[in-house]
């Protein structure tokens, strides 16, 4: 009888700051693969991922890499669980490889075609926000924040902000990334091009998160209540201020990526960590940056 032996795909997270936040395991896989390609849908990375290439990962991982972009990963995963069937390939994430639903769908898929998978996990945006203080086992259900249009303004997050809310929970609110969009005008002429990249911004977020209040007026928040703003969490660089949505509206957090939390109850040792990185009137300068 024919003995199959299937190659392995291994499903890598990066974490969330630069290239030396890999881990030895996702960089001893990484070192065995025969392809390795990274994801740059859900997250950008402050890895160096730039049209100039991927020069600080591909320099510590002594491999070219190929970027998956969007359309590679909705529409060509097969060829690459395909590869995998073959040889050992890396897929690599941002941040952890179950910080996205897209790579549920991937592991779903390999399943499928009986591809064998591996993941090696890593810090997460889910699990980082921890550093202001709140509780992770005090938030509930995520929302994302899409971007809203003349036309469309979906917003569903809503009740589900409410909910969390009224159960005193905390809500991280993810913000729309739009990479690679085709503009319209090319859809319809049916050649692709695309819109250039876009990031919601925290100020975005809390004047799309008020006009929704506006227009359901249940009180779910308003204005006075506290969030927290985190801007590149993981890099150097990364911010992090406390205060109302009016304060956090004006503030300039910089290059993203940018996600917000909506402050639900807080324990006082809650209270006493988020102090840290309020912004106050003796300290309007609020900058946020690392563990206070
Ligand atoms: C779908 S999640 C991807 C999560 C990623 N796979 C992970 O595990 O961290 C993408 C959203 O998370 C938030 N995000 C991701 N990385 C971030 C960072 N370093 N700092 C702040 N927000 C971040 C942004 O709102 C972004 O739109």
């Amino acid at each position: 009888m024919e003995l199959i032996i299937y190659e392995m795909l291994y499903i890598i997270g990066l974490g969330l700051g630069d290239e030396r936040d890999i881990t030895l395991k996702g960089l001893d896989a990484v070192k065995k693969c025969e392809k390795v390609y990274i994801e740059a849908y859900t997250s950008l990375l402050s890895f160096g991922l730039s049209t100039d290439g991927l020069s600080t990962l591909e320099k510590l991982y002594g491999k070219p890499i190929i970027l998956a972009d969007r359309e590679m990963v909705e529409e060509k995963v097969d060829n690459i669980l395909s590869e995998a069937r073959g040889s050992d390939v890396a897929f690599l994430v941002v941040g952890d490889p179950f910080g996205a639903t897209t790579h549920t769908d991937l592991v779903v898929r390999a399943k499928t075609m009986r591809v064998d998978v591996n993941v090696v996990h890593n810090a997460s945006v889910m699990n980082a926000i921890g550093i202001c203080g709140l509780q992770l086992y005090r938030y509930g259900e995520t929302v994302s924040i899409p971007f809203f249009t003349e036309t469309w303004r979906p917003d569903s997050f809503y009740e589900k902000i409410e909910r969390n809310r009224n159960l005193g929970l905390h809500t991280l609110c993810l913000l729309d990334i739009r990479v690679k969009e085709p503009t319209l005008e090319s859809l319809c002429r049916g050649r692709k091009q695309y819109e250039p990249p876009r990031f919601m911004t925290i100020n975005t977020a809390i004047d799309q998160l008020l006009e929704v209040e506006q227009k359901h007026g249940k009180s779910a928040y308003d204005e006075d209540t506290n969030c927290v703003g985190f801007a590149r969490l993981g890099s150097e660089d990364q911010m992090i201020v406390a205060g109302t949505m009016r304060q956090l509206r004006t503030v300039n957090f910089g290059e993203p990526l940018h996600c917000l939390v909506i402050v639900g109850k807080t324990h006082p040792v809650e209270d006493e960590m988020l102090e840290f990185y309020k912004i106050t009137t003796e300290n309007p300068e609020q900058k946020g940056n690392g563990i206070p």
